[in-house]
């Protein structure tokens, strides 16, 4: 387990409160209440469509670049409502980046894939070139990719290009860093230079993560929400909830919910 000292509630950066999300007519995530600890990683954690990332993504408004998607409820960042109608969801994300799955840097030079996000939302940095080097030392890719900065983002391998999207994420000094199962597609050595990489950025940022691999979390994160998804009676349709939420360690050795107990002990899911 993590060796990093955690406060016993966590020190909110985001909260969800009482949130639901929908697909047109489908209610895929049912009154989730979370509080995301600062700088902590908090993994989510369950069986495939019980809503792990629509959660996530309701977190930074990704969600509504999908037309069908509705949120309920509330979703604050420093104790702000990112859903408030003042609100500019790019400043959101600004503050609350995200990483996906796949590594998808923009066809453009590595340099330009870190200086790209400061130069569109005109943040001031002094030296551009000081600031990339800063995000690509953040992301432990300076080393790999320092000689040949001009080159095209997709020369790197899988696992480099996604630490660079780690190094573009930060380029835009979010506090927050969302992640949608961000290993799933590297080798095991690839995924232990994220996993680093995830370790040392929690003492900068928050970091939340959506992770099929349970081992994952267990080694990485300090707190774990674990989610279900419950089938309507009527529609069968399955709803995504919240089940447990509390230290990972507790949840892997000693969860409190049956359901808990059962998917991590891999009898269900
Ligand atoms: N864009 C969308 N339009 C309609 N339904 C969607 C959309 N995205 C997700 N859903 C549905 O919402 C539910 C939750 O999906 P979500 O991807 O959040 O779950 P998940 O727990 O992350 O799943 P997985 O582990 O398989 O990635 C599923 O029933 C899914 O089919």
């Amino acid at each position: 387990m993590p060796g990093h000292d955690i406060p016993d509630s966590p020190v909110p950066v985001m909260e969800a409160r009482g949130l639901n999300v929908f697909y047109g007519g489908f209610h895929a995530v049912h009154d989730v209440d979370l509080t995301f600890g600062r700088h902590e990683i908090t993994a989510l954690i369950g069986p495939s469509g019980c809503g792990k990332s629509t959660v996530l993504r309701s977190l930074n408004r990704m969600n509504d670049l999908v037309p069908s998607a509705r949120v309920e409820g509330q979703v604050l960042y420093h104790d702000q409502d990112v859903y408030a109608p003042e609100v500019d969801p790019i400043e959101v994300r600004r503050h609350v980046g995200m990483v996906f799955q796949k590594a998808n840097p923009f066809p453009k030079s590595i340099y330009d894939n870190v200086a790209y996000g400061p130069r569109v939302t005109g943040m001031k940095v002094d030296s551009m070139d000081d600031h990339v080097e800063r995000c690509l030392r953040g992301a432990a890719l300076w080393d790999e990719v320092k000689d040949k900065l001009k080159e095209s983002g997709y020369s790197l391998s899988g696992g480099q290009q996604q630490r660079l999207c780690i190094a573009r994420a930060i380029a835009t000094e979010p506090d927050v860093i969302l992640m949608d199962e961000p290993c799933s597609a590297l080798d095991p050595i690839a995924t232990g230079a994220v996993e680093d990489l995830m370790l040392d950025l929690r003492q900068d940022y928050t970091l939340i993560i959506v992770t099929h691999n349970m081992q994952q979390a267990a080694r990485i994160s300090d707190r774990t929400a674990f989610f279900t998804a419950r089938p309507d009676e009527t529609t069968g349709n399955r709803t995504g909830l919240l089940v447990e939420y509390d230290r990972t360690s507790k949840i892997f050795e000693n969860p409190s919910d049956q359901r808990t107990e059962d998917y991590i002990s891999g009898r269900f899911g």
